[in-house]
Order: structure tokens, then sequence, then C-alpha cells
């Protein structure tokens, strides 16, 4: 596989050159323009049903932390899908301080980190590796998150950091944990728009659902992504290793496409 990341030769810029798609005229992450967004009267309320009997895994992936789910009953549908999607994984961007690190940014201000809760298409498509091919094939919950007070939901899932700080590190986790408790409390004022896989190879087949309000964790909580390291490549000459920060793409051209609103 290609070697690719968020800075120097292997950086944003470059990722075209090996994943063509990348390239693409609907390309995530965009700016909202919220002066620009249309709002859409036909969307159903969105059904965002997940048990929290399930037992995940967390990883490093060299990019971000990802807790890969492997429940059947964690899915999503209504709102702007037509069919029913599988919660598959979730992870998120962040940057080296609390003023950047969302992808998505709303009338130019970036947010100090981004959730994205990843789910694929089980109405259309047999297999995840498929469905993230296809159009229509991957739907994204997405949402922001600023330093404020400490989120308590979210130590469930720094609790296990420790075990994953080195690339490719694995933790099982059993615990009790739902997912849904890391989400905004209103679920009904989001944008969405078509878009892709943020990250090489940047699949055109992502509908992201963006909520409008703001997730607040603690500046401290934040400093934990942040201790993430990727420690695949050489150590700096200070001899310490690397750490994953500003895992978040620049915004891409919006080229005629218009995001759509869920209230007025
Ligand atoms: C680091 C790799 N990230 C990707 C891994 N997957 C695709 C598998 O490619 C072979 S995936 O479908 O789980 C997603 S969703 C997603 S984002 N940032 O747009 O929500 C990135 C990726
Ligand atoms: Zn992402």
């Amino acid at each position: 596989p290609v070697a690719w990341g968020y800075e120097g030769d292997i950086g944003p810029c470059n990722w075209h050159k090996y994943f063509p798609k990348a390239g693409g005229k609907r390309q995530s992450p965009i700016d909202i323009d919220t002066s620009a967004t249309q709002y859409d009267g036909s969307f159903k309320p969105l059904r965002i049903h997940y048990d929290s009997h399930m037992c995940s895994s967390l990883t490093n992936n060299g990019h971000t932390f990802c807790m890969s789910v492997n429940s059947d009953q964690c899915n999503l549908s209504g709102g702007p899908l037509e069919d029913k999607y599988r919660l598959l994984q979730f992870h998120c961007h962040w940057g080296s301080d609390d003023t950047k690190g969302s992808e998505h940014t709303v009338d130019g201000h970036q947010y100090a980190a981004e959730l994205h809760l990843v789910h694929w298409n089980t109405d259309k498509f047999k297999s995840a590796d498929e469905a993230i091919e296809k159009n229509q094939g991957i739907a994204v919950l997405t949402a922001f998150i600023k330093a404020g007070k400490e989120h308590r939901g979210w130590n469930h899932v720094l609790s296990h950091f420790k075990d994953i700080k080195k690339v490719q590190g694995t933790s099982t986790v059993n615990e009790d944990f739902n997912p849904k408790c890391l989400l905004p409390e209103n679920q009904t004022d989001y944008w969405t728009y078509e878009g892709s896989l943020t990250t090489p190879p940047c699949h055109e087949s992502v509908r992201f659902i963006i909520f409008k309000e703001v997730v607040e964790v603690s500046s401290e909580q934040l400093a934990q992504f942040r201790s993430l390291c990727v420690c695949s490549s050489r150590k700096r000459d200070t001899g310490e290793d690397e750490h994953l920060v500003d895992n978040f793409r620049p915004i891409q051209p919006l080229n005629g496409r218009v995001v759509k609103a869920s209230f007025q």
C-alpha cells in the first residue's frame, strides 16, 4: 500500500498522484457557507438506533484512533437517507492546538476536532468493502467538537488510549458503551451533502450528515487525542516520537454542490 499522511511529500496536496479520486469533483471536507444552504422540508426524522451491548476494538491506524464496531444492532436511517446503514467504525480528526482540527468548517470557522461515525448501506451492498467505493455506499454522522466542559462519555474511549499509543496498537473494548452518547442533544438540526472519504482512497461514496450543535470536551481530553503517536516513521532528531496531529484534510472545492439544511 502507498504511504500517505498529512504533511510533506505524502501530504494532501499530493494524494491525487497515487489516489486519483482525491482530484475528483465531489471531494470532502468542504466549508459550509450557511448563507448558501438550502432548507429541505422533505427530510424524515433521522433514526439513530445504537445498542450498547457491543464488543468493539480500538486501534491506532497511524492516521487516527478507530473504534471498530461489529454490532448489527447499530443502524442509521431516515433524514436524507433512502436506505438503512450499519455502523462500521467511528474516529476523530484533530489539530496541534484547540484553534484547528475539524475537517469541515462553518462560515470559515474551524473547530478543535470532528467526530465521524461511519455507516455502510446494508440495503444496497453485501459488505462494507463493497459499499466504500459506491455512490450512496457510506453515510457519515458528523459532530464538531470544541474545548469546554469535560465530556464523561468520551472517557470510556479515552481510558483505552494507553493501550494504543503506538501505531497498530489495538485494545478490545467490552464495556457497556453506547456511541450515541458522543452525539449532541439536538439531532434534528443538521446539514447534509454528497462528498467523499476525507482520507485516501477518497472514494466519492459518502453522504455527510453534520449536526449544527457543537459537542464540548475538556482541553485535557483534547490533549489526550494528541497523545497518540504516529511512531511509524523515524524519531525526530530530538529523539521524541512523532505525534499524530493535524490529521484533518484541507477543505475542497464545492464545484456547484448545494448543502441542504434540515432546519430553517
Ligand atoms: C485511515 C483510513 N480511513 C478510511 C478507512 N475506510 C475506508 C477503507 O479504505 C480502504 S472507512 O470507510 O472506514 C473510512 S471513512 C473516512 S472519513 N474520514 O471520510 O469519515 C475515512 C475512512
Ligand atoms: Zn473521518
